[in-house]
Order: C-alpha cells, then sequence, then structure tokens
C-alpha cells in the first residue's frame, strides 16, 4: 500500500506513525521532525490509513489554495458516523450538503449582525460583564480564565440560541462547563487516539472505550441542543422575516424547503448537529486562545507594559476599545498573532480527502486519498519565524512600526473549509483581549506566571491559573 505513496516515517503494523504524535506532546514536534526528513510533502499513517501531509505554505498554496476544489472533501470517519448518527453537520460532511450548510451559517452570521456593529455590540456587553465579575475581587488571586470563558460561552450562545448565560443560568452553564471539561481530559488520552486510529488495538487497551466515553458525553450534550430547539419550535413566529439567532433561522428555512417538497437537507438530525459544530467549534478554540494570550503576555517581560503604552496613547481610560481601534493597534494585533502562532493549538489538523485524482509534488494521488494542511508545522517554520519557539510579537511589526501581514500566520487554515467562525473569533479575539489589558494590570499569582509547558497530554490546552488584577485607571 505504501508503494505509490511519498515517502514518510515507516509505520509499524496496526499503528502507523501513531506513536510519534503520542509520545511526544502535545503531538506536533514529530511532524516538524518528518518535515525535515522527508520533505515538505510525506505519507503519514495514522494507524492504517494513510494521509499525505502537505507542510509547507508554499505547498498548501499550490494546493489546498489554488486548486481548493480538490482538497475540499473531509476523509470519513467511522467515529463520527456513530457519534452523530449518520453523516451530519458543517465540520464532517461533504458535497452539496455540506456547501449548503456552511453556506447557509455563514450568511445567517451575517444576517445577526457579523461584520456590522451588532455582534460587536453583543462582544462589548460581555465585556463589560466580564469587568463586573472581575472587578469584585480586585487585589485577590482569581480565576480570570473561567470569567473569561463564560464571556466566551455567552457570544455563541447567543449566535446559536439568542441568549446568554446570566447568573439566572449559571447551573445550566455550569453543567455545560464540565462536559466541555470532560472533553479536554477524557478524549485527548493516549487510549483515546489508539482507538480512534487503531480501534484493533485499542480495544485491548484498559479502561472505558471509546464507545462509552462518546455516549455519556453525546447524551448530556444534545439533550440542550434538542431542548433549546424544542423551545425555539414552542416560540416561533414564522410569519416574522428576521430571525434572532441560528436555529430560528434554520426552522424557517426547514420550513420553506419541506413547503417546496425537500425533506432531508435541513431535517431535525442535522439541526442539532450544526448546532453541536457551532458550538463547540466556536467555544473551546477561541476559549483555549484567549488563555494562552493572557499566559504568553505573563510570562514575557515587558509585553504587557508595551501594549498597555500603546492603548493609553491610542485608547485612554474613558472609553472601550473598539473594532474602530484596531488599525492604531499594530502592537496589540502582534501580540495576537503571536500568542496565536505559538500556542499553535490543532496538533494535526483536520483529515481531508481528495476529491479527484491528482498529482501532489510529482507523485500521483488516487481521488479519495486522505490529505492534511499541517498548518502547525508552516506556523513553527524557521525559515519564516526565526527561533520559532520564541514569543516575539515584534515579528509581525515592519521597520514603519505598521502590522505586517504573514501569509503563513494560518491558525484558522486555509482554502474551502477555512474555519467558518475565523471573522467572529477574531472580533472575539481583538476585543476581550484589549479591553481586558487596558482596564487592568494583571499580575501572577502566588504560583508564578501561568504555566506555557504543553507536555502534559496529547492537545493543545493551557492549565489552570488564577491572576491578580488591579485596575490601572482610578
Ligand atoms: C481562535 C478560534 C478558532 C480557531 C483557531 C479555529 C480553527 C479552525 C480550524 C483550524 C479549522 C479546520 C479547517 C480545515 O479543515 O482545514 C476550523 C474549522 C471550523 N471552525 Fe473554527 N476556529 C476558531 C473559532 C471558531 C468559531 C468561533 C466557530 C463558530 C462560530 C468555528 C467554527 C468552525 C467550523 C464550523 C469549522 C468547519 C468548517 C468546514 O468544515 O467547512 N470556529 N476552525
Amino acid at each position: 500500500k505504501r508503494k505509490n505513496l511519498p515517502p514518510g516515517p515507516p509505520p509499524i503494523p496496526f499503528i502507523g506513525n501513531m506513536l510519534g504524535m503520542l509520545l511526544e506532546k502535545p503531538g506536533y514536534e514529530c511532524f516538524r521532525r518528518w518535515t525535515k526528513n522527508y520533505g515538505d510533502v510525506y505519507t503519514f499513517w495514522a494507524g492504517v490509513t494513510p494521509y499525505v501531509m502537505i507542510s509547507s505554505y508554499d505547498r498548501i498554496k499550490e494546493t489546498f489554495i489554488r486548486d481548493g476544489d480538490t482538497y475540499k472533501d473531509k476523509y470519513p470517519q467511522k467515529f463520527n458516523e456513530r457519534f452523530r448518527g449518520g453523516s451530519y453537520g458543517i465540520v464532517e460532511t461533504n458535497g452539496h450538503f455540506w456547501s449548503t450548510h456552511r453556506r447557509f451559517a455563514l450568511s445567517s452570521f451575517r444576517d445577526f449582525g457579523l461584520g456590522k456593529d451588532l455582534m460587536q455590540e453583543k462582544i462589548l456587553l460581555e465585556t463589560q460583564e466580564t469587568f463586573r465579575k472581575l472587578d469584585q475581587h480586585l487585589g485577590e488571586e482569581q480565576d480570570v480564565p473561567k470569567v473569561l470563558n463564560n464571556a466566551i460561552a455567552n457570544v455563541i450562545n447567543q449566535v446559536v440560541f439568542g441568549y446568554r448565560f446570566d447568573e439566572s443560568r449559571e447551573e445550566e452553564f455550569g453543567k455545560l462547563r464540565d462536559l466541555m471539561e470532560f472533553q479536554e481530559k477524557a478524549f485527548t488520552t493516549f487510549k483515546v487516539h489508539v482507538q480512534v486510529f487503531a480501534p484493533k488495538i485499542g480495544q485491548w487497551l484498559p479502561g472505558k472505550s471509546l464507545d462509552e466515553l462518546l455516549d455519556d458525553w453525546k447524551k448530556d450534550f444534545y439533550e440542550f441542543f434538542n431542548r433549546q430547539i424544542e423551545e425555539h419550535r414552542q416560540k416561533i413566529d414564522f410569519d416574522s422575516e428576521e430571525s434572532q439567532d441560528y436555529a430560528e433561522a434554520y426552522l424557517k428555512e426547514q420550513r420553506k424547503q419541506e413547503s417546496q417538497g425537500e425533506f432531508e437537507l435541513f431535517s431535525n438530525k442535522q439541526l442539532s448537529n450544526t448546532c453541536f459544530d457551532l458550538w463547540f467549534a466556536g467555544l473551546s478554540t477561541t476559549n483555549t486562545t484567549t488563555n494562552w494570550i493572557i499566559c504568553y503576555i505573563m510570562n514575557t517581560p515587558g509585553v504587557q507594559e508595551k501594549m498597555q503604552e500603546e492603548l493609553d496613547r491610542v485608547v485612554g481610560s474613558d472609553r472601550l476599545v473598539t473594532t474602530a481601534d484596531k488599525n492604531d493597534l499594530p502592537y496589540m494585533n502582534a501580540v495576537i498573532n503571536e500568542s496565536q502562532r505559538c500556542a499553535n493549538i490543532i496538533p494535526i489538523n483536520l483529515f481531508h480527502a481528495t476529491t479527484k485524482d491528482t498529482v501532489i509534488n510529482g507523485y500521483p494521488i488516487k481521488k479519495g486519498t486522505g490529505v492534511v494542511a499541517q498548518i502547525n508545522t508552516v506556523m513553527l517554520d524557521e525559515k519564516v519565524f526565526p527561533e520559532p519557539y520564541k514569543f516575539h510579537p515584534e515579528r509581525f511589526i515592519d521597520e514603519n512600526g505598521k502590522l505586517k501581514k504573514v501569509e503563513e500566520l494560518v491558525p484558522f487554515s486555509v482554502g474551502k473549509r477555512q474555519c467558518l467562525g475565523e471573522g467572529l473569533a477574531r472580533m472575539e479575539l481583538f476585543l476581550f483581549i484589549s479591553n481586558f489589558f487596558n482596564r487592568y494590570k494583571v499580575a501572577p499569582s502566588s504560583k508564578g506566571p501561568p504555566s506555557i509547558d504543553k507536555t502534559e497530554r496529547v492537545g493543545v490546552f493551557p492549565r489552570k491559573f488564577n491572576a491578580i488584577l488591579t485596575k490601572r485607571h482610578l
């Protein structure tokens, strides 16, 4: 089977090359090494399935970007279909079904104000609510990530279901937070990775099986989605043209499609699965990134002071930072860019498949072969980012002090499947981080600055930390 594929590390029967990924936490080091040894196109075996890894920006441009249609499918994964009860959602579907739902989600997001002032207003409201909570414990050690996590969850929940988790919903949010934490812990273990990619071996390892873990988790999460959907169904006014949230817009589209005799495309099962995709992809990535940004700032002397000097010069203390300030805050943007690059939160990008026969770097590749745009190797490429492990925001500033556009910064991936929530995520990162550091001086807890070590598990999650906040302006 290896004969017609680009050469790569020799696979072990059943396991393939998984050990490299599982033993060198958080999981991306082996891909850098293989890129050095085998070049920017090589084959990685996840269990018994080969994936052609595309690992330099130039090669990604040639394939995923310039020939996007050939690389837009997802490689079907059995555990996904089992989890979702079939091929549903946006992240894991293909063809007309996928493109219809991706387009529909993007246009709903625009209707609720993404790219306009409305979404910004929602995020700034969350910023103020965050301040209210954090102000209650000024000068004490407090769990800053927990408060920010609540704000980020409120933003995505407003987009999907139209409400925020205020104090009356604390219990509901607490349960969801527990489910997210369960996912971070339970699904990032050695055993789970082996079970996903080498099920024949995984089934013999001790502990709960993947199916058991998924069943527990899925039941509680989907219960939440289905309850929200049912409540929307009860309240919905099909005569009003405007929708307040994604679920409402979907139900209206469903009725429209059904009136034209189409019952499959906008099914109920698809609705709970797209809600899951938007909610889950939207919360955990943005949350993890926000925490990493604070971790890197607190671990690098001088960065916080420099950001605050810029904020004082451009914004001052008597108003909130808004997206209108973005272009005037190059250092702030550089810090966020560099944090996303260093955090590099996806150790292996999502598995795609070729939609037709093609040629990659001279190798003929058959339709349906697994392909991966390995964005984390690109973001650690020392030719583009010298001393790639050093947190150095200045690399994004040009000689005139302006923000430098660097194509190789690709945390949201590239091509036809590029992150659907990128616009929302960028707005959140900018508004939450800039306002947070404009209002507070952030000092480490008695345990010192938050850890930036990533060797605890497979997957790039920051550890829990506390910080001490004082107000910068009276
Ligand atoms: C800092 C935050 C985020 C990061 C770093 C991130 C990163 C990514 C990456 C790397 C992909 C995979 C693209 C590929 O297949 O090559 C992706 C896909 C996706 N993201 Fe995000 N994401 C973020 C926030 C969000 C938010 C806020 C939402 C929802 C509102 C979202 C929804 C999605 C969806 C639905 C997909 C699948 C798109 C498709 O298959 O067509 N993401 N994201």
